[in-house]
């Protein structure tokens, strides 16, 4: 089956005006997203995962600034494909097109997103009144299917009930029934489940990925949980500093990572195998970008770092078909390093485990 692109970014850069100077929040960023499948973002904090996102729904503060870009989104209407940069249209004309309509989001904490003062199953039905002039009815009996798609049992009792009436996990359960509300063929996650405790984490994370199989729909998620990734995703983008500096499959990026910045949040991912006090860290924090100059951002926490890296920010390489690596360790003169060998180890566990469940 071919794969059909449904967004587009090419060369995103964004700046922040604070009162320490402009921020280069993000720089350059590329990213492919198809119909059906998951793309998981991951970085550490502040790395531009939500500044990403938030640009693609439209949702910009006041003091961002878009520096270049396109965002083109392919979409169906009147039977045929239409193509919109999303960064050319107005902030108003995203909301009655696209915004909670065609391009959903959920994101981390279900208390802020949802109204406390609303009845739940008002809050569904809002967006198909807004979108589609949905008359009452029907939108009522959607409300109610929705709840029990997301897994809320006696719907026509809990249509009524407010949010503070549910556990956490039913208000996720409930936004994710609000982002649905309009069949949506892209749904962002920002942090979905990171509010959440871990058995009702997975219990989230399986109703997102059913729903997406029974709707075809594209997934964005974002988060700094790897562990999550693992699970979700088919393919990776890790950014770094408001760029991305690896990109691929899921098995790319968990099987045969390239980058040593990947390499650092692999290693500090919690397993089954390893305690919480011995868990690596990476070294240092991540840079302020207000005070960027040049070179790479990565570099003074980069134990393989090359002298180039002070001077010049390392170009993407492509290594395969769906591998892509922005570090000069790729370049033909570069030293051959290898992954640290407790990572090496781990990823060769990993692979085994997995083969387990192989058939013969
Ligand atoms: N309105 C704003 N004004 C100034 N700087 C901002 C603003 N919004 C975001 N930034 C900066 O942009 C950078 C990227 O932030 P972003 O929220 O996208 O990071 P993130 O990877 O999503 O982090 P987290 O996991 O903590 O949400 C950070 O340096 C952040 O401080």
């Amino acid at each position: 089956m071919t794969r059909q692109k449904i967004l587009e970014m090419r060369d995103l850069s964004i700046s922040f005006k604070t009162n320490q100077g402009s921020v280069e929040a993000i720089r350059g960023v590329d990213l492919d997203l198809y119909r059906g499948e998951t793309l998981a973002i991951v970085g550490e904090s502040g790395s531009g995962k939500s500044v990403t996102v938030k640009t693609i729904m439209g949702i910009l503060a006041n003091n961002q600034r878009i520096n270049t870009g396109v965002i083109d989104y392919s979409y169906e209407a009147d039977g045929k494909v239409n193509s919109v940069d999303l960064l050319k249209i107005s902030k108003k004309e995203m909301r009655r097109r696209f915004n909670g309509k065609r391009i959903a989001m959920v994101f981390q904490d279900p208390m802020t997103s949802l109204n406390p003062t609303m009845p739940i199953g008002e809050q569904i039905m809002e967006g198909m009144f807004i979108h589609y002039h949905t008359p009452k009815k029907e939108a009522r009996e959607k409300a109610l299917r929705l709840l029990e798609l997301v897994g809320i049992p006696n719907g026509e009792e809990r249509f009524g009930q407010y949010p503070h009436q549910l556990s956490g996990g039913m208000r996720q359960r409930v936004v994710i029934a609000i982002a649905l509300a309009c069949d949506p063929e892209i749904l962002i996650c920002d942090e979905p489940t990171t509010a959440l405790d871990v058995t009702i984490q997975s219990k989230i994370l399986d109703l997102i990925n059913m729903i997406q199989k029974k709707n075809n729909i594209a997934v964005i998620y974002i988060t700094h949980d790897l562990g999550v990734v693992s699970k979700v995703a088919d393919y990776v983008n890790v950014m770094y500093a408001g760029r991305i500096v690896e990109k691929g499959s899921v098995n790319d990026i968990f099987y045969d990572p390239k980058h040593p910045y990947t390499w650092g949040l692999l290693s500090a991912m919690p397993d089954i195998n390893t305690s919480s006090d011995k868990l690596y860290a990476i070294p240092g924090n991540p840079p302020n970008l207000a005070h960027h100059k040049q070179g790479d951002p990565f570099y003074i926490r980069n134990d393989y770092a090359l002298n180039i890296d002070k001077r010049v920010e390392p170009p993407m390489y492509q290594i395969s078909k769906t591998h892509y690596v922005a570090s000069w360790l790729m370049h033909e003169k570069a030293p051959k390093v290898e992954m640290p060998t407790a990572l090496r180890e781990r990823i060769d566990q990993m692979k085994l485990e997995a083969s387990q469940y192989e058939r013969v």
